[in-house]
C-alpha cells in the first residue's frame, strides 16, 4: 500500500481529483497514507526541483516553515504574502530579520473587519510552476492535529511562446481567474509572480477558483468573487435541475460571523441560493432544499486529541452565537470515522451538494472561507453590488471536468475507495447535535468535565 511511498507517488495516486487532508499525528498511520500529505511532503524534493516560493496565509511562525522546506531550498527565495498590519506587521518582519531571502506583501485591507484568509503556495520548479490552494495557517499546530484540506496542482510547464494571459488556459479558466485574483492585490511585489503564471501553461488544471477580494463589486465584477462567483459557476457547470434540485447542501467550516437575527437576513436565501443553484436560470421557485451545517460541539473538541486547545482555532464567539440562536437547529457534529479523524478537530471548510442517499456528490468545494458574510459576501444596494471583506481563495471540483460521470461517486472510507472516488473529509450522512450538544463557543468557560488532557478551558 502507499503508506511508505515517496509524497511523489502519494501524489500521482490521487489524480485525478489531486484533494488531499493534512497527515495528523496521533492516528493509525492507516489514515496517514493515500490521499494526506504534511507540509514537508508538499515542499519536498520529489515533488519539485524548487527556485523559488510564495507562500499567501494569514497566521505565520518564519523559523518554523522554513525547517519544513529540504535543506536545500531553505536559501531560495521567498515571498509571504499577509494581511498584517502595525506592530502584527512589524513582529513578522523581526522574525524573519535573520532570513535575508524572505521578503514580504502587506495585502490591503481597506474594509473594516476583513482579514488576508488566503491560504496558497506557488512552487517554482526548475520543470515548472504548481499552485497548492489549501486550510492551514503556516504554524506548527495547524499541521499536528487538525483536519486541513488541500488541493495540489500539476506541474504546469512554461509556454514556448513567452507571456499570455490567454494561452495555456485550461476549460476551466484556472490561468485567467487566478491572475484575475493575483491582479486585485495591485501589489507591486506580486509583479513577478503574475508574470511566472502568464509565462506557464496551465491548461491541465481541471479544477474552478473561487476566490474573495476585499470590496464593493459591481456590474460584471459581482459575480466574480465570492458566493456570487460559485452562484455563476453552479449555473453554468452546476447539475440539472431534474437531477439535483431535490439533493441537500452541506457546509463545513471552523468558524462562524453574525449572520443576521433570522436565517432569512442572508443565510437561507441569499447564501444558499447561491449553494443550491443549479444549471440553467431557473425562473420557477425550486423546492426548498435542505442546508446541513457541521461544526463541532463542545464534546467533540473536549474529546479531540489536542483537548480543550482545539477551540483556540475554532473562534466561534459567545457575543455573536447569542444573536443567532435560530442557526444551531442546523447544526451536525463532526464525525470522521471514515479518516480517522474523528478526534482531529476541522480546520478545514468544505461545501458540497451529496445525494439524499450520500453516495454521490454533483460538486465539492475546499476553501478558506468560513460560515461569514465577510468571507463570502453580502449583497448590498438591492443585489446591485456584493460586499466581501476578505481575501479568501478555494477550489471547485465539477465532474464532468474530472471523471467521465455527471456526478461523483462519493465517502469518507478510504480503505475502500476506488481511483475514480471522491474521498470525502467527513462521514456522510451527517450526524445531527443530540439534545444536549452545544456547539464550541470558544470564549466562554467549559469547566463540566475535563479534556483528553485532564484540563479544563478557562479563558479570560
Ligand atoms: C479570531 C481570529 C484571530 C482567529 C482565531 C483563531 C484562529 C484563527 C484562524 O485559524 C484563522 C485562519 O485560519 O485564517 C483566522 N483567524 C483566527
Amino acid at each position: 500500500s502507499l503508506t511508505s511511498k515517496e509524497p511523489i507517488d502519494i501524489f500521482t495516486h490521487a489524480q485525478p481529483l489531486s484533494f488531499f487532508l493534512t497527515k495528523v499525528h496521533g492516528i493509525s498511520s492507516d489514515y496517514n497514507g493515500a490521499y494526506t500529505m504534511s507540509l514537508r511532503d508538499i515542499l519536498s524534493e520529489s515533488m519539485g526541483n524548487l527556485q523559488e516560493s510564495c507562500q499567501f496565509n494569514y497566521m505565520f511562525e518564519i523559523p518554523w516553515l522554513i525547517q519544513q522546506y529540504p535543506t536545500s531550498f531553505r536559501q531560495k527565495p521567498l515571498l509571504c504574502v499577509h494581511g498584517f498590519q502595525g506592530g502584527q506587521k512589524a513582529g513578522l518582519e523581526a522574525d524573519a530579520r535573520k532570513f535575508t531571502n524572505i521578503k514580504f506583501c502587506q495585502a490591503k485591507l481597506e474594509m473594516p473587519y476583513g482579514t488576508h484568509h488566503t491560504k496558497m503556495m506557488f512552487l517554482m520548479y526548475d520543470n515548472g510552476l504548481r499552485v497548492v490552494i489549501h486550510t492551514a495557517n503556516l504554524i506548527e499546530r495547524d499541521w499536528h492535529q487538525k483536519t486541513q484540506g488541500i488541493w495540489i496542482s500539476p506541474v504546469f510547464p512554461k509556454l514556448k511562446s513567452g507571456p499570455s494571459p490567454t494561452q495555456g488556459d485550461s476549460p476551466t479558466h484556472f490561468k485567467r481567474d487566478l491572475l484575475q485574483y493575483v491582479a486585485a492585490y495591485k501589489a507591486y511585489q506580486l509583479k513577478d509572480w503574475q508574470d511566472h503564471i502568464s509565462r506557464h501553461d496551465l491548461s491541465s488544471a481541471n479544477v474552478f477558483i473561487v476566490g474573495s477580494v476585499p470590496g464593493r463589486h459591481m456590474a460584471e465584477k459581482k459575480h466574480w468573487f465570492g458566493h456570487m462567483k460559485l452562484r455563476k459557476l453552479l449555473n453554468e457547470n452546476g447539475p440539472v435541475k431534474e437531477q439535483a434540485s431535490k439533493w441537500p447542501v452541506i457546509g463545513q467550516f471552523s468558524s462562524i460571523g453574525s449572520l443576521g437575527a433570522s436565517k432569512e437576513n442572508w443565510l437561507s436565501v441569499e447564501f444558499l441560493q447561491s449553494l443550491a443553484t443549479v444549471k440553467g436560470t431557473s425562473s420557477v421557485p425550486l423546492a426548498p432544499v435542505e442546508f446541513k451545517l457541521i461544526f463541532p460541539t463542545v464534546d467533540n473538541v473536549r474529546t479531540s486529541l489536542e483537548g480543550y486547545p482545539a477551540g483556540g482555532s475554532i473562534p466561534y464567539s459567545i457575543n455573536v452565537a447569542k444573536k443567532q440562536p435560530w442557526l444551531h437547529s442546523y447544526f451536525h457534529q463532526w464525525k470522521s470515522e471514515g479518516r480517522g479523524r474523528n478526534r482531529a478537530m476541522p480546520h478545514i471548510k468544505t461545501y458540497c451538494r451529496p445525494s439524499p442517499t450520500w453516495g454521490e456528490a454533483a460538486w465539492f468545494l475546499v476553501t478558506s472561507s468560513n460560515l461569514s458574510k465577510a468571507a463570502w459576501g453580502a449583497l448590498e444596494k438591492k443585489g446591485s453590488q456584493l460586499m466581501i471583506r476578505s481575501y479568501e481563495i478555494g477550489v471547485l471540483f465539477i465532474p464532468k471536468y474530472l471523471v467521465e460521470n455527471a456526478v461523483f461517486k462519493c465517502s469518507s472510507k478510504v480503505k475502500e475507495a476506488g481511483q475514480k472516488t471522491f474521498v470525502l473529509p467527513y462521514d456522510l450522512p451527517p450526524r445531527a447535535y443530540t439534545k444536549s450538544d452545544k456547539p464550541w463557543i470558544w470564549d466562554i468557560a467549559h469547566k463540566e468535565l475535563p479534556d483528553s488532557n485532564g484540563n479544563m478551558w478557562c479563558p479570560s
